[in-house]
Parts: C-alpha cells; sequence; structure tokens
C-alpha cells in the first residue's frame, strides 16, 4: 500500500523552515531612538548575504538581536529554527563583531585555545590559524597587535566552533588592501563548503563583489534586497545622455521610460526605466542629437537612490 501522509517525527534539531536564518517583525529602540523597525530577513543555508546601510542604520542592532545579544523589544529571531542562545551553544554560528578587546596578556595561540575550549565541536587549532592567516601571530601577545591583525584574530575566533553560519560586522575595517584580499578569499573557501554567510558593511564594492544577495538598510528598515544587478536596475534604471541642441531638461521630462532629467556640462542626462524607449523617442524628436551615451548605473547610484528615497 502506498500513502501520501506525512512522515512522522521527523529530527527535531533540523530548522522547521530550512532557514539558517529567520527575523520576522524585530525592532528595537534605545530610549527615543529607534534602531530598528519591523525588520523581517530570511537568509537560506548556503546563501552569503550583505547587509549594506550607511552609518547608525541599525545593521549592529540587527545582528546583536540575531546572534541573541540583544533582545528585540518585538518580532522573533531565530537561527535554524531555534533560538539564537541555542544555536551559538550548539557551535552552528561564528561571530566576528566591530571592535571589543581581545583578552590581554595572552599570545594568539592561547586565545585562541581558550575559546576551543568552549565549543563543542571546534576545529583543530593549525586549522584555524591556517585558515585565518595567522599562523604566524601565533606566539604574538593580543595587546601586540595591529588593528589588522586583531581582526584576522577575530574571524580566527568565528572560524573556532566550525559554524554553519557565520556572522561579522564590518570585518575588514582595518585591514591593509592584501589582507582584505586573503580575508575575502578565506570567505570564499568557507561559503564554497554550502554555509552561510552575513555580513555587514558600507563598503559597496565589497558588497557588490561578494555577496549573493543585498538587503539594504536605511533608518532600520530594509529598503531593497536582492542581487546588486537587481538592485542597480530596479531602483535607478540606466542613464541616456547626450547633446541635444535646442532642448531643456522639462522639454525631455515626458520621454518615454524617462524618471528624472539634468544637465549635466552641456549634456542631458535622463534617468530612465527603459533606455530603448527612450533613446528611440529622443532621436525621432531629436534626430540631431549626438555624442549618445547609455551608462549603466552603479552599485553606489543605486544605494543612494534608495537611501535617499527612503529619508
Ligand atoms: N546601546 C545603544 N544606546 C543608544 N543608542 C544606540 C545603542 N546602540 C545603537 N544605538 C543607536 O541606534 C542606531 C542604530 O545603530 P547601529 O549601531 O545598529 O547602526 P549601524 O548600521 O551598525 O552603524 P555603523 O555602520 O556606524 O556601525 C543609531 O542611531 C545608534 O546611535
Amino acid at each position: 500500500m502506498t500513502s501520501t501522509a506525512p512522515i512522522q517525527g521527523s529530527d527535531s534539531l533540523a530548522a522547521p523552515d530550512g532557514a539558517a536564518v529567520r527575523l520576522t517583525g524585530v525592532s528595537k529602540s534605545f530610549g527615543t531612538v529607534r534602531a530598528v523597525r519591523d525588520l523581517s530577513l530570511h537568509i537560506a543555508p548556503g546563501e552569503v548575504v550583505a547587509l549594506l546601510g550607511r552609518n547608525g542604520a541599525g545593521k549592529s542592532t540587527t545582528i546583536d538581536m540575531l546572534l541573541g545579544l540583544t533582545t528585540p523589544d518585538s518580532g522573533t529571531a531565530r537561527l535554524f529554527g531555534a533560538a539564537p542562545q541555542q544555536a551559538v551553544s550548539a557551535g552552528r554560528v561564528g561571530a566576528m563583531l566591530q571592535a571589543g578587546a581581545l583578552l590581554p596578556d595572552l599570545t594568539v595561540r592561547e586565545l585562541v585555545l581558550l575559546f576551543a575550549g568552549l565549543q563543542p565541536h571546534p576545529l583543530p587549532i593549525g586549522e584555524v590559524l591556517e585558515r585565518a592567516g595567522i599562523a604566524d601571530l601565533a606566539k604574538r601577545k593580543t595587546q601586540n597587535l595591529s588593528g589588522g591583525q586583531a581582526q584576522r584574530v577575530r574571524f580566527a575566533l568565528a572560524l573556532v566552533p566550525d559554524p554553519d553560519l557565520i556572522v561579522l560586522d564590518e570585518p575588514t575595517v582595518g585591514m591593509d588592501v592584501e589582507v582584505r584580499r586573503e580575508f575575502w578569499a578565506a570567505m570564499r573557501s568557507f561559503a564554497a563548503q554550502g554555509r552561510t554567510v552575513l555580513f555587514a558593511t558600507h563598503y559597496l564594492p565589497e558588497a557588490d563583489d561578494f555577496a549573493d544577495r543585498i538587503v539594504v538598510v536605511s533608518d532600520g528598515a530594509v529598503v531593497a534586497d536582492g542581487t546588486g544587478a537587481q538592485l542597480k536596475a530596479g531602483t535607478v534604471g540606466r542613464t541616456v545622455s547626450a547633446v541635444v541642441p535646442g532642448a531643456d531638461p522639462q522639454s525631455l521630462a515626458d520621454l518615454p521610460g524617462a524618471t528624472a532629467v539634468e544637465p549635466v556640462g552641456g549634456r542631458l542626462s535622463v534617468r530612465t526605466a527603459s533606455s530603448d524607449d527612450t533613446l528611440r523617442a529622443l532621436l525621432s524628436r531629436h534626430p540631431d542629437a549626438h555624442d549618445i551615451e547609455v551608462v549603466q548605473p552603479t552599485l553606489e547610484a543605486a544605494f543612494l537612490t534608495l537611501i535617499g528615497e527612503q529619508r
């Protein structure tokens, strides 16, 4: 006999909804400051997600709630279907938070060992040092590290639990260009194993280069969520610019797809949701238009538009 009835007694440790991270309508205020407002975020296992926003947007507060370091005023935070503290205690989560002094008077190796002793299934110390690129710093006292070296040690501590999810709050602050490159290479190999990465940043190129998905936060709320390409296409559109004899910005405002027109150095620049339609109509109306350019927006332009709209 065949049956289509649901299987009973499924693994209670599995995330019931399959999500690595699920924030549902979380809010947090500090006095009169509403740091995070009704924010929801769902991250599937294996995704690499950037939380992008300017200073004070609410990124760190969101991360603190997600890790169980701060309790939301309302809403819920779940990691792998469990309460954040439970997922952290189970060694499923590694975190690299902003600044915070490393325990002094210990060598890097001693610090990593101490931290490993608190984890249920830590990675071997040699592997941690290797993966974080700090084998050469193992014997250095933590208080003698440079800012960038201390960041790499914090990254090592995040790797110690051998986590399924790694959460990084502005991880590359203080790292020089070379160290930054090595750091992202290490993160790529971590993510290539199917693990989940969430990082907060205000470096747009990092979000664009490294994340599968960018969640833009402004004034404590999600204002956009998509790939870098989707954010660029969906928010700003392309720009058609040309020298158009006898035209002024107002006369081009009704071109199909046009959302804004401005004069830029003797040219007219038309921001458009449909560059093909705009260009056809422009040439039909002004056959003498010349030096035409169609420009794809940068992520920075998309970001500024998004947070500008929000404000
Ligand atoms: N403990 C606190 N007490 C009072 N206000 C706070 C506290 N923590 C955060 N805030 C305020 O909440 C808002 C959000 O801060 P948060 O640190 O989450 O932003 P952020 O996006 O991480 O900023 P940054 O990029 O500068 O780190 C800010 O206005 C901040 O001043």
